[in-house]
């Protein structure tokens, strides 16, 4: 008797029946196949989810590396932008080439693109530049916030300043968090569905030598993201955080001039650009995912530390996720070897 999925395919096939047994496994199996299909087909139905058409975006860090690739990404497909960072010649340079974008991109309306030089860090100037950003739309808070600001500084932790970890701190945590507070607070009050976007970094999902200083700023920004993603539930407003992998941006180029060796073996030299990043990133929040990945690690790391957040693929998740504990080990161990061959070279003066 043909009673499941399973029994039905085998029985296309003209063997013997399946066992009760061998029934079970087979469409537990077909169950978890069927699983990874759940959020593709959800997504489809969606369409698309971060909508960015004659949306008003503002951009902390848009002059240059990732939140300039976001910058030409949100140009090209019909958002108006306002980007912000300290110095003007990069931001400048950026909306020239997002005009081109848009050019290219033949958007049927004229979009808006505006620069503000102001220094996140300070919480004045974070709320001045939202002003300013809402001066030219009527005097409203952008419709998505996206928040790139950030640096990293890699040494040692005996070889980091404590002002170095305050420093990064003040800028990755707070940074964000002032820009976050002070737009959502202007939704809230003027009943905008907004969006806010945060930016971690791989390194908000795992820690190893030479990031003790920058690591717990991005594991700041996913407690911070997981908080608003439920709180914000309230208003309609959607919060998302990316962790990006290695990014060849000028921030990149900088870090490595005090990155410890030791740090650079661990986490090799494989990335995107700042624009491939800005892309996928893009397509995650498309898709309407609360945690974007770009890269294979990142990606395992965010199923081995998947904590209560939601899923990207509920079936893959789960599928990664008995794979990931493995994957971890490996890593762990590796990751020991390195250090303790860095500390034999160190005592031998070999570095
Ligand atoms: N590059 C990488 O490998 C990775 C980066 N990340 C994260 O991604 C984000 C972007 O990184 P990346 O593109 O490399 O960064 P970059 O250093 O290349 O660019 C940083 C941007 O932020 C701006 N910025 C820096 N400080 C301030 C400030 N105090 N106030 C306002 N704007 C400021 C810079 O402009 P200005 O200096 O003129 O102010 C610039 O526009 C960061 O949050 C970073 O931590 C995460 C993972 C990997
Ligand atoms: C489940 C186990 C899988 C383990 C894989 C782990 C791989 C780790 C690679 C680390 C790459 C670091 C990139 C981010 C760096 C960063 O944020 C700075 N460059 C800041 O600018």
């Amino acid at each position: 008797m043909v009673w499941s999925p399973a029994d039905l395919i085998w029985s296309l096939t003209n063997r013997a029946q399946l066992t009760v047994f061998e029934a079970i496994c087979a469409n537990l199996f077909l169950a978890l196949i069927a699983s990874m299909g759940i959020t593709p087909l959800y997504n489809l139905l969606k369409g698309n989810q971060f909508n960015v058409r004659g949306k008003h975006v503002y951009v902390t860090g848009g002059s240059v590396g990732l939140g300039r690739g976001v910058a030409l990404e949100l140009a090209k497909h019909g958002a108006h932008v306002t980007i912000v960072a300290r110095k003007e010649a990069p931001l400048k340079e950026t909306v020239e080439l997002m005009k081109k974008e848009a050019a290219a991109a033949k958007n049927p309306f004229e979009q808006k693109f505006h620069w503000i030089s102001a220094d996140v860090t300070d919480k004045e100037q974070a709320i001045r530049a939202l002003d300013e950003a809402s001066v030219h739309f009527g005097g409203k808070v952008p419709d998505i916030i996206m928040c790139c600001a950030g640096t990293s500084i890699p040494k040692l932790f005996v070889e980091a300043t404590t002002d170095e970890f305050e420093y990064q701190m003040k800028l990755n945590y707070f940074g964000t968090l002032y820009t976050v507070h002070e737009s959502v607070k202007r939704m809230v009050e003027t009943g905008i569905k907004g969006k806010i976007v945060l930016t971690s970094s791989t390194m908000g999902l795992v820690g190893f030598a030479g990031y003790s200083s920058y690591a717990p700023t991005k594991y700041a920004l996913r407690g911070l993201a997981e908080c608003l993603r439920n709180e914000f539930l309230l208003y309609g407003i959607g919060t998302h955080i990316y962790y990006p992998g290695t990014m060849f941006s000028p921030g990149y180029e900088n870090e490595n001039l005090t990155k410890p060796l030791v740090t650079r073996e661990i986490e090799g030299s494989t990335g995107l650009t700042p624009r491939e990043a800005a892309k996928g990133m893009m397509a995650g929040l498309r898709k309407g995912q609360f945690t974007i990945t770009t890269d294979f690690d990142t990606n395992f790391l965010r199923v081995a530390g998947k904590g209560v957040t939601p899923s990207t693929n509920i079936g893959l998740d789960y599928v990664l996720g008995l794979i990931a504990p493995f994957g971890a080990t490996w890593f762990l161990w590796e990751t020991n070897i390195k250090v303790k061959n860095f500390g034999k070279k160190l005592l031998k003066n070999d570095i």
